[in-house]
């Protein structure tokens, strides 16, 4: 994503999401407190200890005013971040825990700045470098966005020049260097939060702009492979998910030693239909007896597929031979059934012949043999007069007919 298209995205300061992707805001939120939680405790931790640490100058620098100096580190800043740290264990911590950071960014800024009033003016400077740290923890080890941040260090830079000003009552050259300091520690501190949270939100919008897209495509191609499932035509399987299916099929079947089923199912005197009729309304007819079809087989493991042209195919699975002639013969009395008129037929409407073969896949028989049983059976039916079922013979011990 382009820089300059990043920037009409976020609002200039806030550094929020505006426009069309204001409602990526609550996600961004979401997501930058789980991803730098666990960085935000470290600092916590550390900041506590730290802070603490620092009891060992108060007695080498101020030790007549150590009970003012460890209250303010014990007393006050040790036992507010302990409470912030196991706040940030509860689940609802998300929703102050920028607010609770930045409070314990400035009470720790706060904290150094009561400490250079207990020093001496020649000491006081051996305090000073504690405000610096406590804008790196602002700006950076916190992870406080760049709003906030930005609050808390000029914030603290007011305080200590009004502290400074109204207690401390430094030298002009004191004064000016310390505020050349700590103006220049916030402006570059500013800089490297603002960035910081600039590549933060572009990374979350490309991340998620990326998982759109993959969920998008993955879609496409759930339909793509449905689409290349299915005939165009009649939108039942086609003859290459037939080949599929019936392949699974048998080595499942075999595996499993459960018949396999094949129903061969054509349109009787289909030329003279297309002749007649034309060919548009010869379609129309392909899937009307194609639904019939569908509608007829939806027992598991079963399949229906335009084999080609007029012809259709039927995959039975855990089916017999007995029961696989009950459901050929159910298919050709739906076909019957839809009265579609046929005037050259010698019912007068559409039917169907078809040929049945099942068998328990071994060794012996491959699919191929199988299918030629039903189409042979299927070739009786046509010859006996077709609309009816014939069953294939198949030389197998383990055909039940
Ligand atoms: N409208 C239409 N006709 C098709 C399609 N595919 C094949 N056909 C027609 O189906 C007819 C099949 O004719 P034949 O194979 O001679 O069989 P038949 O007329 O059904 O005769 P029998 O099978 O012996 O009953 C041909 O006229 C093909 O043009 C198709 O997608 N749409």
């Amino acid at each position: 994503m382009a820089k300059k298209r990043l920037g009409a995205m976020l609002a200039p300061f806030s550094l929020t999401f505006k426009g069309e992707q204001a409602d990526w805001e609550a996600p961004f939120r979401r997501a930058y407190f789980k991803s730098t939680l666990g960085q935000a405790r470290v600092a916590i931790g550390f900041g506590i200890l730290y802070f603490s640490l620092f009891a060992i100058l108060d007695l080498l620098v101020i030790p007549n005013r150590l009970l003012e100096a460890w209250l303010c580190r014990f007393g006050v800043f040790l036992p507010a971040g302990l409470v912030v740290l196991a706040l940030s264990y509860h689940k609802s911590f998300m929703h102050y825990f920028q607010a609770s950071l930045a409070f314990l960014v400035i009470l720790g800024g706060l904290g150094v700045i009561y400490l250079t009033t207990l020093t001496t003016a020649q000491d006081a400077y051996l305090y000073y470098a504690g405000l610096i740290l406590a804008f790196m923890f602002g700006y950076g080890f916190a992870r406080l966005r760049f709003v906030v941040a930005t609050c808390c260090g000029w914030l603290l830079v007011l305080a200590f020049l009004v502290v400074e000003l109204g207690v401390n009552h430094p030298s002009l050259k004191g004064l000016v260097a310390n505020q050349f300091f700590f103006v220049g520690a916030n402006i570059v501190g500013m800089m490297i939060c603002y960035h910081q949270e600039k590549a933060a939100r572009l990374a979350f919008l490309l991340q998620n702009q990326l998982s759109d897209q993959n969920a998008l495509l993955l879609s496409h191609n759930e339909n793509l492979a449905k689409l290349s499932n299915l005939d165009g035509l009649t939108k039942v399987a086609n003859r290459r998910h037939f080949d599929h299916f019936m392949f699974q099929s048998w080595r499942q079947c075999q595996a499993g030693h459960q018949p396999i089923a094949v129903i061969i199912c054509d349109i009787d005197v289909f030329k003279q239909y297309n002749d007649h009729y034309g060919h548009l309304a010869g379609d129309d007819c392909l899937v009307k007896v194609a639904k019939a079809l569908a509608r007829t087989v939806r027992r598991q493991g079963s399949l229906v597929a335009r084999y080609g042209g007029e012809e259709f195919a039927v995959v039975l699975t855990g089916v017999y031979m007995e029961e696989s002639m009950r459901i050929a013969e159910r298919i050709r009395q739906q076909v019957e059934d839809l009265a579609l008129p046929h005037c050259l037929s010698a019912q007068g409407v559409v039917t169907l012949s078809l040929g049945v073969a099942a068998v328990i896949p071994d060794n012996s028989l491959s699919q191929r043999e199988l299918f030629q049983c039903a189409d042979s059976a299927l070739y009786e039916a046509k010859l006996a007069g077709r609309n009816q079922v014939k069953a294939g013979k198949l030389f197998t011990s383990q055909v039940r007919a």
